[in-house]
């Protein structure tokens, strides 16, 4: 059986980010009047998600998404192209009209374990040396975009062999942070 392809940034080997990154400029994929956003920061929890709502990009069963804090991402040009995908979703992902690729995700729900943080996709910018994604989620979900469940056991070991742990939903430290979150709000922890 032929080598899952997982996503293009991470199937020849995945490449390690640098030390101190500070962010940079991510572009929708219009040949021309991109949408452009600016990120000061590195990002965090990178990682390839199978989810069907996360922007993959051709041919790829991966998308790969990190999250930044809000206030580091500003739009720089063509915003008027961008609009919300799922206003309803917890997650809204601002795409372009034309292209369809998400610049960014934004939770707008201040009582949510992730609020003011925005998810990104990394590989929409020019500039090497954001933080590698380190484990996959969401993996089972690939089936709901139509992928062969006959073909999940060659995908979780090629995720192995990336090292990328491979998670049915996100992975352990981001689940523990949510039932975390949800212990404080129900009283169950201290806050
Ligand atoms: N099986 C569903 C799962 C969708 C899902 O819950 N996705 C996650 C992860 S996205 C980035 O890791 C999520 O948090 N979604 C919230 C949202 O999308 O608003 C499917 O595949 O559709
Ligand atoms: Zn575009
Ligand atoms: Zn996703």
């Amino acid at each position: 059986m032929a080598t899952p392809r997982i996503h293009p940034s991470v199937d020849q080997g995945v490449k390690a980010g640098v030390a101190g990154f500070a962010g940079g400029t991510l572009e929708c994929r219009c040949a021309s009047g991109r949408v452009q956003i600016n990120v000061a920061s590195d990002c965090a929890h990178n990682h390839v998600c199978g989810c069907t709502k996360c922007w993959k990009p051709e041919g790829a069963l991966f998308s790969m998404v990190a999250v930044v804090p809000r206030d580091k991402v500003s739009v720089l040009a063509n915003g008027d192209k961008l609009a919300i995908v799922d206003p309803v979703a917890t997650i809204q992902r601002h795409a372009c009209r034309d292209c369809g690729t998400h610049l960014f995700g934004r939770i707008e729900n201040s009582a949510h374990a992730f609020f003011g943080l925005d998810f990104i996709h990394p590989e929409l910018s020019a500039q090497a040396g954001w933080s590698a994604p380190g484990f996959a989620a969401f993996v089972s979900s690939i089936i709901e975009s139509g992928f062969a469940p006959d073909g999940m056991t060659g995908v979780r070991t090629r995720l192995q062999e990336l090292g990328l742990a491979p998670y049915d939903c996100l992975n352990p430290p981001l689940m523990d942070a949510l039932s975390t979150h949800a212990a404080k709000r129900a009283g169950k922890l201290s806050a």
